[in-house]
């Protein structure tokens, strides 16, 4: 069995405050369009957000089976928490995490990142110099382990808690491969939700 959570519990100030994940994006909500394209990888998705948050993600999930909500115990703690959270509710060995923000997520990319993960703690891209584990696999217990160790140490980035998993890292040539660059991208500001708008 394979999860999906999707994390949405952020802020969007660089948006302007407004919550990204239920912006329009061509007629659709930016986070409809994250599920419905990893719902078609997973067997069940999870949403983490913020309570405040839970009525308009609904309304813009409406019709999609299989949803659960991970609301942040207390908001604001980073994506770490959110991830934490998301997969404190996951009952898969496996599950794959997704930002709200990443519209173009390709699910069949998502199926490779889970076969990369077979057997490791997760598998995450590396389009550049960085690590992208906002949209990664992981096996549910150790990175839950990995966020927790990472919030006691007060470490809030992604990165510093799959620091500690023993994860297969694919490299830009391989995303390249599958035709994944794009899935990779995420909006944080209307400028950068308009140019992914260009490319649906
Ligand atoms: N649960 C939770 N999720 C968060 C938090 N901060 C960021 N995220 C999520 O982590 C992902 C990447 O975060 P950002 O791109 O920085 O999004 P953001 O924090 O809403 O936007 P900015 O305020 O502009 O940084 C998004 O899916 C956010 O929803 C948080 O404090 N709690
Ligand atoms: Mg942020």
């Amino acid at each position: 069995m394979r999860t999906g959570v999707v994390v949405a519990g952020g802020r969007s100030t660089r948006f302007g405050g407004r919550d990204k994940a239920v912006a329009d994006l061509a007629g659709t909500p930016m986070i409809r369009r994250v599920a419905d394209r990893l719902d078609s990888a997973v067997d069940g998705l999870v949403v983490n957000c913020r309570a405040e948050q839970v009525t308009s993600i609904t309304a813009a999930l409406d019709g999609l089976d299989g949803v659960t909500f991970a609301t942040d115990e207390r908001p604001d703690e980073g994506p770490v928490a959110g991830v934490a959270a998301g997969l404190a509710a996951v009952e898969s060995e496996y599950a794959a995490v997704v930002a709200c923000d990443m519209p173009l997520v390709d699910p069949a990319f998502v199926t490779y990142l889970f076969e990369r993960a077979r057997g490791r703690d997760g598998a995450v891209p590396r389009p550049d110099e960085w690590l992208q584990p906002a949209q990664a696999v992981y096996r549910t217990e150790p990175m839950l382990a990995a966020c927790r160790g990472a919030l006691e140490r007060g470490e809030r980035r992604l990165r510093d808690a799959v620091a500690e998993l023993d994860c297969a890292v694919v490299q830009r040539e391989a995303i390249r491969r599958h035709g994944a660059l794009p899935s990779l991208e995420n909006v944080n500001t209307p400028a950068e939700l308009d140019a992914v708008a260009e490319q649906l």
